[in-house]
């Protein structure tokens, strides 16, 4: 193994929106949650984590960039996943580069990593699910590692719980296992993503300036002192697990949107039930919930699904693009863009959906009539400037490999990044 060479892989992982929720541990350190939970894998076109990793005789310590700048591998999650990931690493041969890697040598050889998400890191929208999946998965590759997707979700798992669900595309359960080492304690894939691919989703960033608690210690709050959780884990969930495991399986829409609005909302009086309590929604979020809540009780049947993790930002699942386009007026209809905001930055991701809306530019939102189901309860407030910007997307699929070198992040001569 000696020599100047460096090998690196890079690859690509979703995120996920969860629409049956995680919350709550039964292990802190091997992150053992209290109840099963269900996951909608999120278009990496849209949302992303593209990640290479490197290994060459050369490197003297691991070392990680994380959107360009150097971040420390020191915390307990980045060392439990590459002690693992180590501890199952194979024998690699690449004859074209004359380099011959045997499964000892792994255990004295560095890594350099180099990660970027495609969307803002702290603006809650589960980059460390994605970042601990394709961080896992690559390493994976590059160490010619033989387990299969579940047994590296559980190691993904100790990254950020959240994090075993991307490891597929499509629908995703994450099994809470029973096992106290966690073996298996990993996710499952439910459906691909072509089952049911009528779905659009659109994501509203809310403008949020509070601090937020954590994902990690509000539920480690919400475990100490909630009894609502206890009654969660142990009544609710293990019942809406199998019913909404039927409704993505016969793509019911009414039973999955009812599914996953309660379950979104039973997650966050979980967390009101927490002392201190803990306030992840925001006004913005809970006018959201309200004009989804009307349109749907108007249409009579469920048109459009809602669901908010540890933050105020809305994800909303349409029943197909004519839903979404309708949803997409309705939304611009209560939150305009601020004045200094261009529609092009407003509405990012498949922008085709805004087509479907009729709506090429800023007057065209200024001239959107009320949605009839608010027409007799005038005055309909605006809040202009309260959504930071929207993100259309759509189920996707799971972990990749970049083949073509252009994609890596580190040069392939010095292992640093470009
Ligand atoms: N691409 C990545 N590769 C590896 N780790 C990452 C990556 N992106 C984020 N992380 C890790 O995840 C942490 C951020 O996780 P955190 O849970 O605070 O935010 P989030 O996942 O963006 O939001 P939320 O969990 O509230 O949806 C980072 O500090 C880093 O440790
Ligand atoms: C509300 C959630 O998004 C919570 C996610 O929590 P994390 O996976 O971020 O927490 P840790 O395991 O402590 O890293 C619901 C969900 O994704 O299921």
């Amino acid at each position: 193994m000696a020599g100047k060479w460096v090998r690196m892989v890079t690859a690509q992982t979703p995120t996920n929106i969860a629409v049956i929720k995680y919350w709550g541990k039964r292990d802190e350190t091997l992150i053992l949650p209290v109840n099963d939970s269900i996951s909608v894998t999120l278009d990496p076109a849209h949302l992303c984590t593209t990640t290479t990793v490197a290994v060459s005789p050369s490197f003297d310590q691991d070392r990680m960039w994380l959107n360009g700048k150097e971040i420390s591998l020191a915390g307990g999650r980045f060392q439990s996943c590459l002690k693992e990931i180590r501890s199952r690493a194979c024998d690699v041969e690449d004859e074209e580069k004359g380099i011959k890697i045997a499964k000892k040598d792994w255990e004295n050889l560095h890594l350099h990593i180099a990660s970027y998400n495609n969307f803002p890191t702290a603006a809650g929208l589960a980059s460390s699910a994605a970042g601990f999946a394709c961080l896992v998965f690559a390493l994976a590759k590059l160490m010619n590692a033989k387990e299969d997707q579940s047994q590296l979700s559980a190691i993904a798992r100790q990254g950020s719980g959240s994090a075993c669900r991307s490891l597929y595309g499509g629908f995703v359960k994450w099994i809470m296992g029973k096992d106290e080492d966690g073996r298996d304690s990993l996710a499952v894939q439910l459906a691909d993503e072509k089952h049911w691919d009528d779905l659009v989703i659109i994501i509203a960033v809310v403008s949020s300036r509070q601090k937020e608690t954590s994902s990690t210690s509000g539920m480690r709050e919400t475990v100490e002192t909630s009894l609502l959780l206890k009654h969660r884990a142990k009544e609710v969930v293990p019942k809406r697990i199998v019913q909404m495991e039927e409704a993505i399986k016969n793509r019911d829409f009414a039973s999955f949107a009812q599914l996953t609005c309660s379950d979104s909302n039973q997650f966050h009086a979980v967390c009101l039930d927490t002392s201190p309590p803990i306030f992840y929604m925001n006004d913005t979020s809970h006018r959201i919930i309200s004009v989804v809540e009307k349109w749907n009780r108007s249409e009579g049947v469920p048109q459009v699904a809602y669901t908010f993790d540890a933050g105020p930002n809305a994800v909303m699942i349409a029943r197909d693009r004519k839903t979404a386009s309708l949803l997409l007026q309705r939304l611009l209809f209560h939150f305009p863009p601020n004045a200094e905001t261009d529609l092009n930055s407003y509405i990012i991701g498949d922008k085709s959906i805004l087509q479907d809306a009729g709506i090429q530019g800023k007057e065209d939102v200024d001239a959107l009539p009320p949605p009839s189901e608010i027409k007799d309860n005038i005055p309909s407030h605006k809040f202009r400037g309260d959504v930071s910007y929207f993100i259309c997307t759509r189920p996707g699929r799971g972990p990749v490999l970049l083949s073509d070198k252009s994609q890596a992040l580190l040069n392939p001569e010095t292992g640093l990044p470009k």
